[in-house]
């Protein structure tokens, strides 16, 4: 985890309009305490990708971490590279979050060496890459996009390469969705989050933050070339896959 972030309070006063959640300066000066707080599972799944990087990445291939915010992933991933000649490619489109990501990343040491571009993933190339991470990103990406980003990661990929893809899931099944929702607000109340902070904050997710089912997840990285996919990680409504190529 992150070190040096202050604590979230940005929805803990009452606003009289909540505007659209944006990955601000004000969200990044909190992002690790809040992203903690929020995902339950967030660390297992971090340490997930390094475990997966130990075992996917190949010699002399890229890496790519979409929607890095403060690079928590590619420090993972960074750490688990056991192979010679890689080079990892961090992309997010917040200014904020990777001017802090590179302070992050030039805080420890590493020879594998690291490309920060702010840049829309959805126009980066992905080419000669053993492991795609997406962790809790394509949830903000235009669902008419996702389809083509999934295609261009698994032609991008070399065979045996991998997609770690998190995610906020919901649930078709109404009932479901409404206990395991649950679930996910008590798991913020125990991390001190009001009653307000969590209503506010989930009004300003809103049209922004658009889940999809693990159906639609699985259907979409079948359609997209990969035979082998599943999730391998579960908290509530929070799930990370592995799509194998
Ligand atoms: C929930 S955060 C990701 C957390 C991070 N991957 C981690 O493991 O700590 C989502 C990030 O995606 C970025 N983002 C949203 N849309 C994007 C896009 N089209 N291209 C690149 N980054 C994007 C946001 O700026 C934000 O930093
Ligand atoms: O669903 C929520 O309440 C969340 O806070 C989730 C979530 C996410 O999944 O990315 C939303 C925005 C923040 O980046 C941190 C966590």
């Amino acid at each position: 985890m992150l070190k040096n972030s202050q604590k979230d309070t940005i929805y803990a006063q009452a606003h009289e309009a909540i505007g659209a959640f944006q990955f601000d300066e004000s969200v990044v000066a909190v992002f690790p305490d809040m992203i903690q707080r929020s995902v339950p599972g967030y660390q297992t799944i971090l340490t997930g990708i390094g475990e997966l990087t130990k075992q996917y990445s190949q010699a002399n291939t890229k890496l790519y971490d979409l929607g890095c915010s403060l690079g928590a992933a590619t420090l993972t991933m960074r750490r688990n590279i056991q192979v010679e000649g890689c080079e990892i490619i961090s992309i997010d489109n917040s200014k904020a979050m990777i001017q802090r990501a590179e302070e992050y990343l030039h805080a420890y040491h590493s020879d594998v060496p690291v490309n920060l571009k702010c840049a829309d993933m959805t126009e980066v190339p992905i080419e000669n890459a053993s492991v795609v991470v997406i962790n809790f990103t394509l949830q903000f990406i235009d669902p008419e996009q996702r389809d083509e980003l999934v295609k261009r990661i698994y032609q991008g990929l070399k065979p045996g390469g991998v997609l770690i893809l998190s995610e906020k899931i919901h649930f078709e099944d109404q009932a479901i969705q409404t206990a395991i929702e649950n679930m996910h607000w008590q798991f913020k109340r125990a991390n001190g989050y009001s009653e307000l902070e969590i209503s506010q904050k989930r009004s300003s997710l809103e049209n922004v933050l658009i889940s999809d089912t693990e159906a639609q997840h699985l259907k979409r990285l079948n359609n997209a070339g990969f035979t082998s996919a599943s999730i391998w990680f579960q908290a509530y409504n929070f799930a990370s896959f592995l799509a194998i190529k």
